[in-house]
């Protein structure tokens, strides 16, 4: 055989990268997000919780997942977390607005037509990535390199307290359970 191999496709595509940082940076961009969904949410009828979007959301990843020939339960669990620590920075912005009316946005967004296609567009890559870093996920070392990537987006989307908090929510399910 010839060696060094050629190098028909990327490491990422293999799902041989060790790098998550492709995986926080989607986490982190999914819960900036929360601030327009509150945003569009807030002082109207639209609950933050929506369980049927949430159940389409999950029932539309296991299938994608299966596709991509990654476990649909683990993938679902991770979106689940994105889920939950989505709706922990929306309770936690209209906690800082009820106090603070100052704060309140002075824009509402469209909530279908504006921001769950942008977190729709997230699920698309954020599949990507999972696929990408699948090997990753399963090793020991995948908890200390998630804390890293993760302190690495959270300081380059300069994240506040409540962000923050969010993405820790975020990890639990990333790394594949040993
Ligand atoms: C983001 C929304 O708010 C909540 C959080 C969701 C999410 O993180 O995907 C989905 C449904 C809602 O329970 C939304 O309504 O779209």
């Amino acid at each position: 055989a010839e060696w060094p191999a050629p190098v028909h496709h990327t490491a990422a595509a293999h799902g041989l990268t060790s790098d998550l940082s492709s995986v926080t940076e989607l986490l982190a961009q999914r819960l900036l997000l929360a601030d327009k969904v509150a945003a569009a949410k807030y002082g109207t009828d639209t609950p933050i919780d929506d369980p049927e979007r949430e159940a389409r959301i999950l029932d539309d990843v296991r299938a994608r997942a299966a596709g991509l020939g990654l476990d649909p339960d683990a993938v679902a669990a991770v979106f689940r977390d994105q889920i939950e620590a989505n709706k922990l920075v929306q309770r936690g912005l209209y906690a800082r607005w009820d106090a603070n009316p100052g704060e309140r946005p002075t824009e509402r967004p469209d909530l279908a037509k504006e921001v769950r296609p942008a977190l729709d567009r997230i699920t698309t890559q954020l599949l990507a990535a999972l696929d990408d870093t699948e090997r990753a996920r399963s090793l020991p070392s995948c908890g200390p390199r998630l804390a890293t990537a993760a302190g690495w987006s959270a300081y380059t989307h300069r994240l506040d307290g409540l962000h923050l908090k969010g993405l820790g929510r975020a990890l639990p399910s990333v790394c594949a359970a040993p």
